[in-house]
């Protein structure tokens, strides 16, 4: 089975106005295999949103490959972005339309049939049944995430990619997220690319992680390898050198 994504020297520069140059992304390589789930980590400003932003297309690289589900990233995107879905606390949705009417928007531009039925299933599913009439400017930052969520899955899709999945939920509405997430990838066989500071969710979900720094992959691999490899306790731990020790790729 050939990966879910394959990157290879993945870089983005941003330009900026007089000629600075901020390089979020700086030669990545790194495949994550189909059915499986594979944490990204690092430190604010690491590069993980703009790796993920690459991924989705909604950002172009300044260089290197990128293969979604098999397909160039350049050239074939609307035939991987057509199985794939995405969910981040940072993108909003139209806060005067309702739960409802967002999930219905989200499910023509994916040409879902049985829209009606499915979105009833999709929020039976994440418990928001009875917040789909509330206008979604109206819901409480937890409430949102899930809408979010369940904008994600309406496709049921074959790669899902989460910025941050549980990062405004409360503790209880967290761990249901992960199991939710978790019980629905070994269903479905999908995969799984999430973005997460919350370490232990990332050593609860993932069979593998990449630790990023300063654009650059600087550790990968299972959590319990990474930790055991740094004779530490938690994957916090592990983060923990890796974030504050010298950069030695810089
Ligand atoms: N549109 C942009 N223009 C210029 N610089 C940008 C832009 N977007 C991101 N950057 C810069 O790129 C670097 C990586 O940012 P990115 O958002 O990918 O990090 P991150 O790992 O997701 O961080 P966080 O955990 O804080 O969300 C940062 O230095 C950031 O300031």
């Amino acid at each position: 089975m050939s990966p879910a994504i394959e990157a290879v020297g993945l870089t983005k520069v941003f330009e900026a106005s007089g000629g600075s140059a901020v390089t979020a992304v700086n030669d990545i390589t790194f495949a994550v295999p189909a059915d499986s789930t594979v944490g990204l980590l690092g430190g604010n400003g690491a590069g993980k949103t703009t790796t993920i932003a690459m991924i989705v297309g909604l950002l172009l690289p300044s260089s290197g490959t990128l293969r979604v589900l098999g397909r160039d990233m350049l050239h074939e995107r609307h035939l991987a972005l057509a199985r794939m879905n995405f969910s981040s606390p940072y993108v909003d949705l139209p806060h005067r339309l309702t739960v409802r009417e967002n999930l219905t928007v989200y499910g023509h531009l994916y040409g879902i049939p049985r829209l009606p039925e499915r979105i009833e299933t999709v929020a039976e599913d994440l418990h928001l049944t009875d917040l789909l009439r509330r206008p979604a400017g109206k819901l409480s930052a937890g409430q949102k995430t899930r809408v979010s969520l369940a904008k994600a899955l309406l496709n049921d899709p074959v790669l899902l990619l989460l910025d941050e999945p549980t990062a405004s939920l409360d503790p209880d509405t967290g761990d249901w997220v992960r199991d939710h997430l978790s019980r629905w990838r070994r269903r479905t066989g999908a995969t799984i690319f999430l973005a997460s500071h919350n370490m232990a969710e990332v050593e609860r979900l993932c069979d593998d992680v990449f630790i990023m720094k300063g654009g650059r992959i600087q550790d990968e691999g299972p959590p319990r390898a990474l930790i055991d490899r740094y004779g530490r306790r938690t994957l916090e731990d592990v983060f923990l050198e890796i974030a504050r020790r010298p950069d030695p790729l810089a």
